[in-house]
């Protein structure tokens, strides 16, 4: 751990413009893990978020290896998601223009909520783990996973020469990790759901401040969403590989619901009904993503290439399914 982390600090980091940092269509695929990790100190580098915070590049680096290495290797929620997720909010901030609306702790918050949003995830989800009574539904009633997820979050903060946050006053300390729970909780798509209708209006009565800790906590909320199925709005080839990666991970549960609960799984994850995929895309890109990223477009037209990369792919999956 120590010299993985003194090779790091003594390294080269790309800039954000080398690597298309600052872009939509960012795609990760051709990057190995350590070029996604020093990707990663990157974003808070040019967030001016080490200097801003006195986060001492060491600690940068050895917490950034800690999250990594708190992603299990499972299909889709691996570290790869976490990284991809976190280059989205920083888009959304810096080329999307949202970036003005928000204080940097704010930002500190919204960056370090991406990169630990899906930490150790089992690849199975919320009804999965009440369903097998695992040891987190035991724990929690609730948007299990995501309390877990924000739980691991604080234990990898509590790790010697992890603490990213030591240089904050009490205040901050207080108020970064209240935002965390906050934005990792909302990644819970079930809470989507509840709050979007709210969002909606704000949107409609043509808010543009978000200022209100009401409408600012909504937009964080809707934020973390836009970036948690961002994958959907990448340019087609990408997207494809992704749609494969989810779905499969879908299947690896629903074998395990076929073989430990000798239950037959709903449709998404049933590989016996792979052929529906296209189909359950266009379903999936209907109920949750366009109207998401129509709403982000509605709010700043810098942002319509992510409503613009979803009405593409869900061309691709429509042909597909006829
Ligand atoms: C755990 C939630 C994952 C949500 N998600 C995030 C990003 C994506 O790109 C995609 C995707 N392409 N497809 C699906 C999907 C697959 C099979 C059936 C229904 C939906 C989900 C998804
Ligand atoms: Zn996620």
């Amino acid at each position: 751990q120590q010299d993985e982390t003194d090779k790091l600090v003594s390294s080269e980091f790309p800039t954000g413009q080398e690597i298309g940092l600052y872009t939509f269509e960012f795609n990760d695929i051709p990057l190995d893990e350590l070029e996604t990790v020093k990707c990663t100190i990157t974003m808070f580098t040019e967030a001016n978020l080490l200097a801003e915070f006195k986060i001492p590049l060491e600690v940068m680096c050895r917490w950034t290896l800690s999250v990594k290495k708190n992603y299990r290797p499972v299909t889709y929620h691996n570290w790869r998601h976490a990284f991809n997720v976190t280059q989205t909010m920083f888009t959304i901030l810096y080329t999307g223009g949202l970036i003005k609306k928000f204080e940097g702790l704010e930002v500190l918050g919204l960056l370090v909520a991406c990169l630990c949003h899906d930490l150790d995830h089992r690849g199975t989800n919320n009804a999965f783990q009440v369903k097998v009574a695992s040891p987190l539904a035991m724990l929690y009633s609730t948007s299990v996973m995501e309390h877990h997820h924000f739980d691991h979050c604080i234990m990898i903060l509590n790790s010697e020469g992890n603490n990213i946050f030591q240089s904050l006053s009490p205040a901050q300390y207080r108020n970064v990790i209240k935002m965390l729970e906050h934005a990792i909780l909302s990644t819970d798509l079930a809470l989507y759901f509840k709050k979007r209708g709210d969002f909606q209006k704000l949107v409609q009565s043509g808010e543009t401040e978000y200022q209100d800790p009401y409408k600012k906590d909504l937009l964080k909320a809707m934020m973390m969403t836009a970036c948690d199925v961002a994958a959907i709005t990448k340019p087609w080839e990408i997207q494809e590989k992704v749609a494969q990666l989810v779905a499969n991970e879908f299947f690896e549960q629903g074998d395990k619901e076929r073989s430990e609960l000798g239950e037959t799984p709903m449709a998404m994850m049933d590989r016996e009904k792979k052929d529906e995929l296209p189909k359950m895309q266009v379903g999936f890109i209907d109920a949750i993503c366009l109207p998401i990223y129509k709403m982000f477009a509605e709010m700043n037209q810098k942002l319509s290439p992510l409503y613009d990369g979803v009405l593409d792919n869900k061309k691709h999956w429509q042909q597909l399914a006829d």
